[in-house]
């Protein structure tokens, strides 16, 4: 292999997503005379465009598409080479593509992403999204569909069942509440409304300073309608490979066989038991099948609260598992339980001179108390970056810190058409029973969440316009004791802003 590479490259990314492109983009600023090398099974890259510092650790930005010529214009010493890695030899530090190229490298990082963790990989009634093309054919399956059930509780399923019209949607969650991956119950009770009503009512608002929360009993269910008139434009593009993300639903139309409205039905507390094609029901029917009839719909589910559905086909919304498939064998890279490619505080892989950023890795470092990985744009954009700059670091000779955005975990994002923002231990996790919360509530216009513990804040949820999320970060990031300021932490008649100036 060694002898056939047809070019070593000193620094080699592999994926075209924001973690690969932002780390081309800082090693070529910070090395211009390097050979840098992206390759990228995607036949179109994403790069970051109107980024905006929010605030200390908050960050906004839209992600384009773009032809790679724009990247290699940019930076004249980088080589896009459009093939996927088929093998990789870190002894050797060569790696070969599908089409049968050989390269060489000095540094590498791996930026290969992540795929859907589908409940089966088997059945073609039970879809993925991940891509432009698993979307494109979630919109064609769709405009012929009057029943789909959506299965798991995080981001997807939160943006599916919102958008989708048109077609009757059964959502199965495994939790007591929706949206476990981002909110705890008492944010799902002020978001389920959501789903029915077509416009937010005002109130005056209610301070809540321990948080409670109905649950529906286990097994149970909801069923909501609501109005919505908006539709979405179509889009032509026909890329696969990397990850969609913020507003990936504006560019298609989520739009059912039927006209009209959203209705989501809610069933709590259940898994998959079983998916069965009409033909496999037909020989052994379940009693919980009620008034379905068999063989009516091309695929029926059974969930473990014993109820059985048939529907036009399943969306598995049931997380990302790492794309690390072609980079392990025949090397020893460590590997995390949830299967990414572990990587120390310099986003360094165990195999030498190999880095990876982005889903594809697991951040193995010991976290500040503020910071976990999610798998989000926002942490691939910041890993590439500082994979790029250790990369350049090492090559330079240069020291290097810990970035400081792993301080401080920080999300903005859109749910149910509210601002979502997310600090911190947001949900609590990993204080046990240590800490405590203040909440206060407006139904329909804001929730304000906030987790202290030994008197200090830790985390916060904040959706709606509270205005509140940079106050709230320099809170936790000075540690300052709030036990003196008790539940007027959150008095709605205080402006917290000049409280704390
Ligand atoms: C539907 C959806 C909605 C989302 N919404 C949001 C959101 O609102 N906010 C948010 O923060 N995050 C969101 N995310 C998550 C976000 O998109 C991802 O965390 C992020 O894009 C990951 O970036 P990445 O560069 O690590 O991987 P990817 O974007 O997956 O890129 C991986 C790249 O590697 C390439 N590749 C893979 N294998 C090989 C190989 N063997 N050889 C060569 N190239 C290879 C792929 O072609 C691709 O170009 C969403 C994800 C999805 C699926
Ligand atoms: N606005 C945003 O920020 C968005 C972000 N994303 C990101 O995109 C990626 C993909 O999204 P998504 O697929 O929703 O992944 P998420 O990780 O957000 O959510 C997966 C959900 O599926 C549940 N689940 C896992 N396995 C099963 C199973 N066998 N049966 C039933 N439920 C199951 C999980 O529960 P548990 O947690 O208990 O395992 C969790 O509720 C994620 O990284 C997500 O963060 C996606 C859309 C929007």
């Amino acid at each position: 292999m060694a002898n056939r590479k047809e070019k070593t490259f000193r620094f080699i990314i592999i994926g075209g997503g924001i973690a690969g492109v932002t780390c081309v983009e800082q090693l070529s600023s910070q090395i211009p005379s390097a050979d840098v090398a992206l390759i990228t099974a995607s036949p179109h890259i994403k790069t970051v465009t109107n980024y905006r510092q929010v605030s200390k650790t908050l960050e906004e930005f839209d992600v384009e598409e773009q032809a790679s010529s724009v990247l290699e214009e940019k930076f004249p010493n980088l080589t896009v080479i459009h093939s996927a890695v088929k093998s990789l030899h870190t002894r050797s530090h060569s790696l070969e593509t599908t089409d049968g190229r050989v390269f060489g490298y000095e540094k590498l990082c791996i930026c290969g992403g992540g795929r859907p963790k589908l409940l089966t990989q088997e059945n073609p009634y039970v879809l993925g999204i991940r891509d432009t093309d698993s979307a494109q054919e979630l919109q064609k399956r769709l405009s012929k569909a009057k029943r789909i059930v959506v299965v798991g509780n995080g981001g997807i399923a939160l943006e599916l069942v919102y958008e989708v019209e048109g077609c009757e949607v059964i959502w199965a969650v495994k939790d007591k509440a929706i949206g476990n991956t981002f909110f705890d119950a008492g944010a799902a009770q002020f978001l389920i409304p959501s789903l029915e009503a077509a416009k937010p009512e005002k109130d005056t608002p209610c301070k809540r300073p321990r948080y409670t929360t109905e649950e529906p009993a286990p097994g149970g269910s909801h069923t909501f309608t609501a109005d919505r008139n908006a539709r979405r434009q179509g889009s032509s593009s026909t890329e696969a490979g990397s990850a969609l993300g913020p507003d990936w639903h504006e560019g298609i139309v989520l739009q059912g066989s039927e006209q009209g409205t959203r209705r989501v039905s809610l069933e709590y507390q259940c898994e998959v038991e079983k998916i069965f094609t009409s033909e496999e029901l037909l020989n052994s029917p379940p009693q919980t099948l009620g008034h379905e009839n068999v063989g009516s719909w091309p695929v029926y589910i059974k969930l473990t609260n014993g109820k059985t559905f048939g529907c036009d086909f399943v969306v598995s919304a049931t997380g990302v598992v790492p794309n690390t498939e072609p980079f392990l064998h025949g090397n020893n890279f460590a590997l995390a339980d949830d299967g990414g490619l572990q990587v120390d505080d310099h986003m360094m892989t165990s195999e030498p001179d190999v880095y990876a950023a982005g889903d594809v890795c697991t951040a193995c470092w010991e976290h500040s108390p503020m910071w976990q990985q999610m798998r989000l744009w926002t942490q691939a954009r910041q890993m590439g970056w500082y994979a790029g700059r250790c990369m350049a670091a090492q090559v330079l000779s240069e020291p290097i810190e810990l970035d400081f955005c792993f301080e401080l975990f920080s999300h903005i994002t859109k749910f149910f058409n509210y601002k979502v923002v997310l600090l911190g231990k947001f949900n609590g996790q990993g204080l046990g029973s240590d800490h405590e919360l203040l909440v206060r509530c407006t139904k329909g216009l804001e929730y304000v969440k906030v987790v202290l513990s030994g008197g200090r804040m830790v985390g916060a949820v904040l959706i709606g316009e509270t205005d509140l999320e940079e106050t709230f970060e320099n809170l936790i990031l000075n540690e300052m004791d709030l036990t003196p300021y008790g539940e007027e932490l959150l008095n709605p008649n205080i402006d917290i802003e000049d409280y704390f100036d």
